[in-house]
């Protein structure tokens, strides 16, 4: 009988021996794909760099080595190109407004192109699952959960977490030291969706300096997922890697592996006691994901859904309070009229603070806010989606079944058609009732696959402004607007300096 077993020098030598072969096959593979790509392909005519429609190692490049925002290249490319660019063998991107609407909006049920979105996770959670039918099926689980309803209802919590970063600022005020209202604002999001999600708080709010891990670890990640995004297989086998191994090599991450154990840990305790959700006060994702008993997610998709939550929800709305603090503070005519608005809501600091619902009919407030969310941007990559087979008109263009289009939010905010002045700030704008800017403000992105968290997102927003400018008298620590630099991966990741203010008690 022939005898099949190799020993590994045999199997070392036969791939020694075959490399060169590989690597040939490899380039003339990519060679042949550029010359289709470039003459055949049913993208061919779109205009944008030959090099980015020859091979997907164009964007690689561009994000990888060159660690560029694709957002803001694609800026420069539909300048010198037009109203669409295509950035990738198969992608088009475009800039006309309008587009954004024909690509996200209520009636398209395009799935999401999964090369962009398996960074997140297998496909498990909700942001992740590629097609609309099953997504939709996910979604509808948590509907009750991020319902305006039950967010106006569990308010008292996002309260709690706001009071808890008060009590912090004021250490920092006894201490002598400025506030990083950056971390601050982090922590304040992480502790409000795992209390409303997960009934359980990470207590980053609590850590001294707001220094805590979830914000450092979640920081470290996104510039990681960016090399995910364009070698997948570095995914695959970082996670193997055993997590005491993976923290010793990269201990910035540390924070995310304490916080997948604490969900991971939940998940089971839930799973394995499922008396605890009948005892609770409170509706947390564990009672809307384990309903249904035929259809009982995996730990894993447990866990990667909550993990989702955080990550989504942690660093868009505190960019967004961010953004509006500094903002804020560097416009003294914004901030007098923004504290003349919420000391008549808010007129005796001794009493507690107005609800949502009332804060939510402050119009100068909501300017502020809105306009903070334009600037912010909310996600910046262009969400890619795969165009159906039978095709789509985008921005007057016919575009092929199966091509993979996107818009990034930037080319809707910095547009100066709609927003004259687009880059600077200024929330008066959205007062002007000629103006109708509302179906242009899209952080939250439209259609199905749009924000799943908006109404938990808008009480946040709302409550921190108002907790933190009527209870403290802030000033810029050296630091103005231009700090506010960032780079695109996939959300707007922060590269200045530490963002902090000096902060002051209000007594009256
Ligand atoms: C200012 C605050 C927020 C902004 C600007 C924002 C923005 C967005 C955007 C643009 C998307 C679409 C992403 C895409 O298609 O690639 C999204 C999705 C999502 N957001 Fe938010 N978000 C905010 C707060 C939150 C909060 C507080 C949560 C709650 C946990 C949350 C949970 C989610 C989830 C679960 C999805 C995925 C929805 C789906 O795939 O169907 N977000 N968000």
């Amino acid at each position: 009988m022939l005898n099949l077993s190799l020993d590994s020098s045999s199997v070392l030598s036969l791939f020694w021996t075959a490399s060169p072969w590989l690597l040939l096959s490899w380039i003339l593979y990519t060679v042949l794909m550029a010359v289709y790509n470039l003459h055949f392909h049913p993208l061919a005519k779109f205009p944008g760099p030959k090099m980015a429609a020859a091979s997907e190692w164009w964007l690689a490049y561009v994000e990888v080595i060159k660690q560029e925002s694709l957002s803001k290249k694609l800026w420069e490319l539909h300048e010198q190109y037009g109203d669409v660019v295509r950035f990738g063998p198969n992608q088009l991107h475009f800039s006309k407004p309008a587009a954004y609407n024909e690509i996200y909006n209520v009636k398209n049920r395009w799935d999401r192109d999964m090369k962009l979105y398996h960074i997140f996770a297998d496909e498990v959670p909700t942001l992740t699952i590629p097609d609309y039918a099953r997504a939709k099926k996910r979604r509808d689980l948590t509907t009750f959960l991020f319902s305006r309803k039950n967010i106006v209802n569990m308010q008292h919590l996002v309260q709690q977490c706001l009071d808890t970063v008060c009590g912090n600022i004021d250490k920092h005020i006894k201490e002598g030291k400025p506030v990083s209202i950056f971390k601050a604002f982090r922590c304040a999001a992480a502790d409000v969706i795992c209390t409303m999600c997960f009934a359980r708080s990470m207590n980053a709010t609590s850590e001294p300096g707001f220094n805590a891990q979830v914000v450092t670890a979640i920081h470290a990640a996104f510039p990681v997922i960016m090399v995910f995004k364009h070698f997948p297989l570095l995914q695959t086998l970082s996670r193997m890697v055993p997590p005491l191994l993976l923290s010793s090599l990269r201990p910035e991450l540390n924070g995310l592996m304490k916080m997948r154990k604490m969900l991971t840990d939940q998940v089971k305790e839930v799973k394995a006691h499922p008396e605890i959700l009948k005892e609770s006060q409170q509706v947390t994702i564990y009672h809307e994901l384990l309903k249904d008993p035929k259809n009982i997610p995996s730990d894993t998709s447990l866990r990667d859904e909550a993990v989702l939550y955080v990550t989504a929800g942690m660093d868009t709305s505190s960019d967004t309070l961010t953004l509006a603090t500094i903002n804020v503070l560097s416009r003294p005519d914004v901030h007098a009229r923004l504290m003349h608005e919420l000391v008549e809501a808010w007129p005796h600091l001794e009493d507690a603070p107005p609800r949502y619902e009332q804060l939510e009919k402050l119009p100068y407030l909501t300017a502020v806010l809105k306009e903070s969310l334009r600037l912010s941007h909310g996600v910046v990559q262009p969400m890619t989606r795969v165009v159906p087979r039978e095709g789509a008109y985008i921005s007057g263009h016919f575009i092929p079944g199966g091509s993979i289009v996107g818009m990034s939010s930037i080319f809707v905010h910095w547009n100066e058609e709609i927003f004259t002045d687009a880059r600077a700030f200024k929330p008066e704008r959205w007062l002007d009732p000629g103006a109708d800017l509302d179906p242009w403000l899209v952080a939250f992105s439209k259609g199905p696959r749009s924000c799943l968290g908006v109404n938990l997102g808008w009480c946040e927003l709302y409550m921190s402004i108002a907790a933190i400018f009527r209870r403290y008298e802030l000033k810029l620590n050296g630091i103005g607007p231009s700090d506010l630099v960032w780079r695109d991966v996939y959300l707007p990741l922060h590269i200045g300096p530490d963002l902090t203010v000096i902060a002051k008690r209000r007594t009256v």
